[in-house]
Formats: C-alpha cells, structure tokens, sequence
C-alpha cells in the first residue's frame, strides 16, 4: 500500500513503535484508564517545556509512559521526518515552550471517527498518531474546493505512527469507517535478478480481510495559546 502523496503527512508502515514499548504503553493505558468503565477517550495535558527540563520531548506533566513514548518517537523519527517536521514535533530546547495534549482514544471493533480536521483555533500545527492493540484504515479527504472528491485510504498497521503537517494537517479530513474488518492490499516484493523490483501490479497485489481487535491511539497535539479549555476534541470549526 502506497503513502497518498498528501504533502505534509509521514506516514512508513515500516517505522514501528518497539514492541515492548508497544504493549507497556497499551497496558498502561488500559489499566489506568479504561479498566473499569465504558469510557472510550481520556484527554492528558502537558505543561508548557519547564526551562530546568532538559527532555527534549517536552511531555513534562504527561504521565512517565507517554513520556517514554514521546522520547522513542522523537528517535524514531529523526532519521525519517524531514528535518523541520522533526523539528516541529520536537523543538530544541531553546524554543518558546508550548503545551501538550495527548489524547487517547479507544475503539471497539466496529468503531470509528468521522471525518474531521482537528479543530483549527484549539490545536497548531504538527500531529502525531500512533495505533496501538490493532490496525484499521483511515481515510483521507480534501477538506475542501479542490473538487472534494479526492479520497485515499492507508492501512495503519498496530505500532505504526503517522505524523500530519501543513496541508495534510489542515486541507484533509482524516476519519475511522467504523467496520469490524478491513480489506487490505498485499504488497508482494519480487527479486529478479539484478532489478528488484515490485511485481506486476495486477499479480502482485490481492487483497485480503483483516479482523480489527480494540485499538488504542494516542493523538499529540501542540495546544495553542489560551486553548487550554476542555471541551470538543476534534471537528472542523
Ligand atoms: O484514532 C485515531 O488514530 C485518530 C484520532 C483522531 O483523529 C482525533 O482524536 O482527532
Ligand atoms: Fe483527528
């Protein structure tokens, strides 16, 4: 399955969350905040970088797993994102200090999100998503003009992380069909010979069904200035 070419989103279904880290996260999250209750999404808030802190992550009032998992994306992401994106999502130290959120949604099989752009005046630019527990396919859609009609499914596989930047950011919806499964392409990679190449498209790809489980994600977000209020977590506004 190819990336949609939507510039500003990173997204490599070979650049995983650690398993170990993977599954502590995922057990955290679950004991801590979905053990006992039907709630299916808790909102975190980190406090803007405390000067003395030297984490580059800048989760500084996250609980210490999402801290881990802040301090493991930014390494594995530098060597993927460009420079500014990573950047972006994990300024130096010497950058103005700016404030977290980490939001964390759980969905049952069969659950979903409809099509949203994270609201615009609560939440700045540079998103990270990371899936856990299962995958499932998120849709992609221009926003708006552009004819609307432009669409691209990507399979999320368990442990991916996606990153959404500038147009991806604010000129595509992004949403969750909510189905208990997923058909998914098979991406079939040949060696012949001294070309390694893709096989034949029509021969190399079938398709097939994938059950989703629950899956957890955890969405950062930068919160904007004064948008600290609780209230609607995503939606266009
Ligand atoms: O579950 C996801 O990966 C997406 C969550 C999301 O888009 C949101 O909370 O705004
Ligand atoms: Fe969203």
């Amino acid at each position: 399955m190819t990336t949609p070419p939507i510039p500003g989103l990173f997204f490599d279904p070979a650049v995983l969350v650690p398993t170990e880290l993977a599954a502590h996260v995922l057990q955290q999250c679950m004991d801590t905040y979905f053990r006992n209750n039907n709630a299916n999404q808790v909102m975190l808030f980190g406090r803007a970088r405390d000067p003395s802190d030297a984490s580059p992550a800048s989760g500084g009032g996250l609980p210490p797993f999402l801290h881990s998992l802040l301090h493991d994306l930014d390494g594995l992401f530098r060597p993927v994102l460009p420079p500014e994106t990573h950047r972006l999502l994990f300024p130096p130290s010497d950058a103005p200090a700016r404030a977290r959120q980490a939001i964390i949604n759980l969905y049952r099989p069969g659950e979903g999100i409809s099509p949203h752009v994270d609201l615009l005046r609560r939440f700045g630019d540079g998103i990270i998503g990371v899936s856990l527990g299962s995958g499932c396919v998120m849709d992609f859609c221009r926003a708006q003009g552009g004819g609307g009609s432009e669409m691209w499914d990507v399979y999320l596989p368990e442990r991916s992380v996606l990153v959404l930047s500038g147009e991806a950011r604010y000129g595509w919806t992004h949403g969750i069909e909510g189905r208990l499964e997923d058909q998914v392409e098979k991406q079939v990679l040949e060696i012949t010979g001294p070309d390694a190449r893709v096989r034949d498209e029509s021969s190399a790809r079938g398709s097939e069904w994938l059950q989703r489980e629950v899956r957890l994600s955890i969405t950062f977000r930068w919160l904007l200035p004064g948008a600290e209020v609780v209230g609607g977590m995503s939606g266009e506004d």
